[in-house]
């Protein structure tokens, strides 16, 4: 997958795979993503998509293959190097401190970002509280780029669903990454909070500079928003292209969708 532009790409994937027992979830998987770039990974249920974001995070061990994190090779490294080094996700299944304040949500993504040490923290010296201060501030710009100002102090399991999973970006965000890797943001939305989610993803590539690899089947969403799409079916690559291309791409109407030709355009078309 070429990626915009002559610079080093933000993410390079090369032949990528990951085998469980006789199955091999993902084969040979090949991308790149440049600086801004918005990519949508998409294909049918279980067709390797979380896999490939298991893989890049250090979650999976792969089989086969490499990549790399601005030319630098990121295999082999555990998910916290990983994250250090600049790539953040959401999950599927949304991942919070449910107990905890939204606030301490995004402030405890920050931890790896402090440079007191534990006398200042045990002391609550003045370089404790002005560090804190700080902290405090831009977890609130990033709550209220989410769309979460005025919601600090709510318990996070109490917030609905959509705040939620605006929430786990704020979460991503407060580790300052070059690439955000968002698996599904869009489920469990309606109509409208998806839209307000789509405005957000836009605005946080436009004034973070970051790429972001979104997994996602809403469909109209991943038309909307994505500059170029990699379509994956049994783990394999089978269409890379704009949404234009992937839309009218036989093989993906075929496979993705497993619906007859007619009934997907129609779909496709409505969305
Ligand atoms: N840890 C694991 N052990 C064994 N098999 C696994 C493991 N993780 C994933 N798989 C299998 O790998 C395949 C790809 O799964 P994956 O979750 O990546 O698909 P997906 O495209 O994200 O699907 P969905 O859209 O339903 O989330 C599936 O057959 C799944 O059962």
């Amino acid at each position: 997958m070429e990626a915009a532009g002559k610079k080093e790409p933000v993410l390079k994937v090369q032949n990528l795979g990951i085998q469980f027992g006789g199955l091999k979830a993902v084969d040979s998987f090949n991308m790149e993503i440049g600086e801004s770039e918005l990519v949508g990974l998409i294909g049918p249920n279980g067709a390797g998509k979380t896999t490939v974001f298991n893989l890049i995070t250090g979650v999976y061990k792969p089989t086969e293959g490499s990549f790399y994190l601005n030319g630098q090779r990121m295999n082999g490294k555990k998910t916290h190097q990983i994250v250090d080094a600049g790539i953040a996700r959401t999950f599927q299944n949304i991942r919070l401190f449910k107990k905890m304040s939204v606030i301490d949500n995004v402030k405890s993504a920050m931890e790896s970002k402090l440079s007191y040490g534990l006398f200042h923290a045990v002391f609550r010296t003045p370089v404790y509280w002005k560090e804190e201060k700080a902290l405090t501030e831009r977890a609130k710009e990033l709550l209220k780029i989410v769309h979460l100002s005025g919601m600090e102090d709510y318990e996070a399991g109490n917030l609905p669903y959509g705040q939620q999973r605006r929430l786990e970006i704020a979460r991503a965000l407060a580790t300052d990454m070059k690439l955000l890797l968002l698996d599904e943001p869009a489920a469990g939305m309606n109509p409208t909070e998806t839209e307000e989610l789509l405005e957000i993803i836009h605005f946080i590539r436009n004034e973070f500079k970051i790429s972001v690899l979104l997994i996602e089947h809403d469909m109209s969403l991943v038309m909307k928003i994505c500059e170029r799409i990699l379509v994956l079916d049994f783990g394999t690559t089978i269409a890379i292209g704009t949404p234009e291309e992937i839309a009218n791409d036989t093989r993906v109407i075929e496979a993705y969708l497993g619906k007859e030709d007619e009934e997907v355009e129609a779909d496709a078309k409505s969305e």
